[in-house]
């Protein structure tokens, strides 16, 4: 909730309209924000989807919490007596939105309710400091009074407006990518106000370049480059910036590679990985989309079986993009689900199978050893098998990235990345840091939630992006 927005019906009703909020993260802030628009000006199934989720798991909780919360209007007569003293306030109206109670799902499940500490293994967990929201936006109370209220703002204003028209490609990326583009473009401002390039410059230089994620390697080149080229000449913002260009294009290039579906492979299996809330299950519907648009045959596998509604989200991507999706009850065996994905995909001759896994943070060894038995499994069907294993990185959770594609590349043999929420955060550099360390192929990068927000992975794209330069 934005700072000085008035407290909707559950911020008031939580008591969390008065709260302060937590300082450190503006920057996710803004990101949830934006994301719960985009979700909420989103199609109409996943709309519908969504409300009626929310509505599921609130309902209850709103009708107990409204009715102990809100007291009875007071009568006009009789006039209460005055010895009455007034009811003591309801213990639960203080309780935070990550104690509530189970969903309708959870009980259904036989799940038991999730304690406030530890936190449990499958729940979205901060992965770099308070920068991660603490579940999708559409779980959260918050996000369901704020689709409240866009609805009734959206009724409330005549759509006189013609709708913007969309964006090229290059425009999405660039003002995707705006926040890590003012964070280093700024800095080089602000560090070249002399005219003559001289030693203490180059040292700014250098803590603005550290500071936007880029890596020691590309800010050590561009640095060293500018010393041998313009050292005690003049130098402006935009020279600086074309060699900034230059050299994360260098960076980046040998890592832009596509991702080939071998048609040897029949499927050819696709194994998605990541941490919570990567991105894995988004990125799916909209590859299916795209391998459907190839006229490619697609199945999709439910294998974050731990999520209810990841199945569902899940499901509602394959109805739009015409997969079939293989999916078991929630808490069912990711193996076995990932052996009959297998098995079904190759006795129906589909072109691709894309698996999805519950996410995990790659420090948790037992979950990271669930991963290698899911690619045993699948070997059993098809040695060959998974033809590819993509890690999504949340491009918010910054230097944390490095970690994942050292640790998911270890045990679950990534072959290449996926990098989503460019648009949420001004740490984009760090794909550069990426690219430098691992070599691995970078092959979609993603701007925001439309299906048209995740396009394949060109380096000078995204180098003249970060770099402020118009394409
Ligand atoms: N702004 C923005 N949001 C994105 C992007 N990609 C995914 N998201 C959103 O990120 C949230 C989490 O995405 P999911 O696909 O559910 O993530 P997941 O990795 O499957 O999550 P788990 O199943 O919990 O591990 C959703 O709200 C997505 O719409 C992106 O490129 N930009």
């Amino acid at each position: 909730m934005s700072e000085g927005k008035k407290p909707g019906f559950f911020g008031r009703l939580f008591g969390r309209g008065n709260q302060q909020q937590p300082q450190a993260d503006a920057e996710t802030e803004e990101a949830l924000k934006r994301a719960t628009h985009e979700v909420a000006t989103s199609t109409e199934e996943l709309e519908a989807f969504k409300e009626r989720r929310a509505a599921e798991e609130t309902q209850a909780e709103i009708d107990r919490i409204a009715a102990e919360a809100v007291p009875p209007e007071p009568a006009p007569e009789p006039p209460a007596p005055p010895e009455e003293a007034p009811p003591p306030p309801p213990a639960e109206v203080e309780t935070p939105a990550h104690e509530a109670p189970p969903t309708p799902e959870e009980i259904a499940e036989g799940v038991p309710p999730a304690p406030a500490e530890p936190e449990p293994e499958h729940r979205r967990e901060p992965v770099d400091d308070a920068s991660y929201p603490p579940g999708p936006p559409e779980t959260t109370l918050d996000y369901v009074e704020d689709v409240q209220e866009a609805a009734e703002e959206s009724a409330a204003t005549p759509s006189a407006e013609a709708p913007a028209p969309k964006q090229g490609w290059f425009q999405r990326l660039a003002s995707g990518l705006k926040r890590s583009s003012d964070q280093i473009t700024g800095g080089i401002t602000s560090v070249f106000t002399k005219r003559k390039l001289d030693a203490a410059t180059l040292d700014e230089l250098e803590d603005v370049l550290l500071q936007a994620d880029l890596g020691m390697d590309t800010t050590s080149a561009i640095v060293e480059t500018l010393r041998r080229d313009r050292f005690n000449r003049d130098i402006s913002g935009e020279d600086v910036r074309a060699v900034l260009s230059d050299e994360v294009g260098k960076a980046l290039t040998p890592v832009a590679r596509p991702l080939v579906i071998d048609t040897a492979h029949k499927p050819f299996v696709i194994l998605m990985v990541g941490v919570n809330g990567s991105g894995k299950t988004t990125t799916i519907g909209k590859l299916a989309q795209k391998f459907a648009a190839e006229g490619r045959t697609v199945m999709l596998a439910a294998g974050d079986t731990f999520r209810a509604a990841a199945i569902e989200q899940l499901e509602i991507w394959g109805r739009r993009t015409g997969a079939p999706v293989v999916a078991k009850p929630a808490g069912s065996d990711a193996s076995g689900l990932a052996f009959d994905a297998v098995t079904r995909a190759r006795a129906e001759g589909k072109d691709v199978l894309i698996i999805d896994t519950a996410g995990r943070l790659q420090n948790r060894d037992e979950l990271m050893s669930e991963l290698e038995k899911i690619i045993r499994v699948i070997r059993k069907v098809d040695p060959t098998a998974p033809h590819a294993v993509l890690l999504t990185l949340d491009a918010t959770t910054g230097q944390n990235a490095l970690n994942q594609v050292e640790i998911f590349g270890k045990r679950a043999g990534v072959t290449g990345l996926v990098m989503t929420k460019l648009d949420g955060t001004a740490r984009g550099g760090i794909l550069v840091a990426i690219a430098r360390r691992f070599g691995l192929p970078v092959h979609f990068i993603g701007v925001g939630e439309g299906v048209d927000d995740l396009q394949p992975f060109q380096a000078s794209d995204f180098a003249a992006a970060i770099a402020g330069k118009e394409q």
